[in-house]
């Protein structure tokens, strides 16, 4: 793959405790139907903010119009005070990045490559850059690559640089997703169900992720369906339902919230993980740690469970595109004919 990787400038730098992101009376209408009403939601910076909701409650449509997917049908989003565009790539030129609950990879790319793709906002175009390949190309390529390695050193995966992104196992595809939206260095980071399918110790290990990249400056907003995950990592949760928003405040505020677990929770959550839920998290440990002492295994061909098939996982079909020149988001599946044409 190649790719001219002039370095541009990097958004913004966040003032900690101002508001990132300001979402104002959003609506998303789909013809009858109003999966999102009115809905106000900040992010400020140094912030991981939650968003929980029952299915279909509007999560992903909120985030869809939060990221330039989908166009709001009222409302507005502001990213650092500035009113985001309604196209995707150009709310990643601004700063806000995303993965997606269906995770969406270049399959037959190699892990590197998938992270250099996420990097495409940060590059200067440079066709006769390209075709020269001057030393400024060169210069520039090694320089994306560099930045692209420590990424994925960052999540853990720089071992596996040139596997294929389709053979990594699914809890890796979710945690390279990542590492992608991350070269984009975005100052916002939205992550839609970043655990779902992963085991206890995945999920502990992303949640250390999280908090390891509110801590390099970046604004984290999370949807989640697991409760033990939101409420240990949020220092602030949004519920939604039926589209709107029912309330909003600290984990213990949210999780005593009478409505939210006749509406959500369904019965009380029982706090921090207890004696059982340690015991499992170590028990898979021990279990990882076996394996890891056993012989080498093949590689696996495809890990990933059912429900992140090749068609929805990592679309076939995205080499033969040209990766360079295309933002991340071409690979999107999600409501052909819904979404904002980018
Ligand atoms: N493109 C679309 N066209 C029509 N209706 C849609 C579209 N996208 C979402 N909806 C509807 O909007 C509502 C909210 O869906 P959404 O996927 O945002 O919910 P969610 O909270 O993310 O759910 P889940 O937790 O199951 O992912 C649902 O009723 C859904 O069927």
């Amino acid at each position: 793959m190649t790719t001219d990787t002039t370095t541009k400038d990097t958004p913004v730098t966040t003032t900690p405790g101002n508001p990132v992101l300001e979402a104002r009376g959003v609506t998303m209408r789909f013809g009858g139907l109003t999966a999102v009403r009115g809905v106000d939601l900040t992010v400020n910076s140094g912030e991981i903010v939650g968003l929980i909701g029952p299915n279909g409650a509007g999560k992903t449509t909120f985030f869809n119009c939060l990221t330039g997917l989908y166009v709001p049908t009222e409302g507005e989003v502001r990213y650092q005070g500035q009113v985001l565009p309604p196209k995707s790539f150009k709310v990643t030129a601004a700063g806000v990045a995303r993965t997606f609950q269906n995770i969406r990879l270049f399959a037959n790319m190699t892990v590197l490559e998938n992270v250099l793709v996420g990097r495409h906002t940060r590059t200067k175009e440079g066709f006769w850059s390209a075709v020269l390949r001057g030393p400024g190309f060169h210069r520039a390529e090694a320089a994306s690559k560099a930045r692209a390695m420590e990424l994925l050193e960052f999540v853990g995966l720089a071992h596996k640089a040139e596997h294929l992104s389709r053979n990594l196992p699914y809890g890796e595809q979710r945690k390279l997703e990542i590492a992608r939206a991350l070269a984009s260095e975005p100052g916002l980071l939205l992550l839609d169900e970043p655990t779902a399918g992963m085991n206890p110790q995945e999920t502990r290990a992303t949640e250390e992720l999280v908090f390891a990249i509110r801590d390099m400056g970046i604004a984290v907003l999370v949807i989640e369906h697991d409760m033990r995950f939101i409420f240990n990592l949020c220092d602030r949760v949004a519920v939604l339902v039926q589209g709107e928003k029912l309330i909003e405040g600290d984990s213990a505020t949210v999780q005593g919230d009478e409505r939210v677990v006749a509406a959500y929770l369904g019965e009380p959550f029982e706090g921090a993980p207890g004696d059982e839920e340690v015991a499992e998290v170590e028990s898979a440990e021990a279990a990882h740690e076996q394996a890891d002492a056993a012989p080498a295994e093949a590689e696996p061909v495809d890990a990933a469970p059912a429900d992140a098939a090749p068609t929805d996982a990592a679309p076939t079909d995205a080499p033969t595109e040209t990766p360079a020149d295309t933002p991340a988001e071409a690979t999107t599946d999600a409501a052909p004919g819904k979404e904002n044409d980018r």
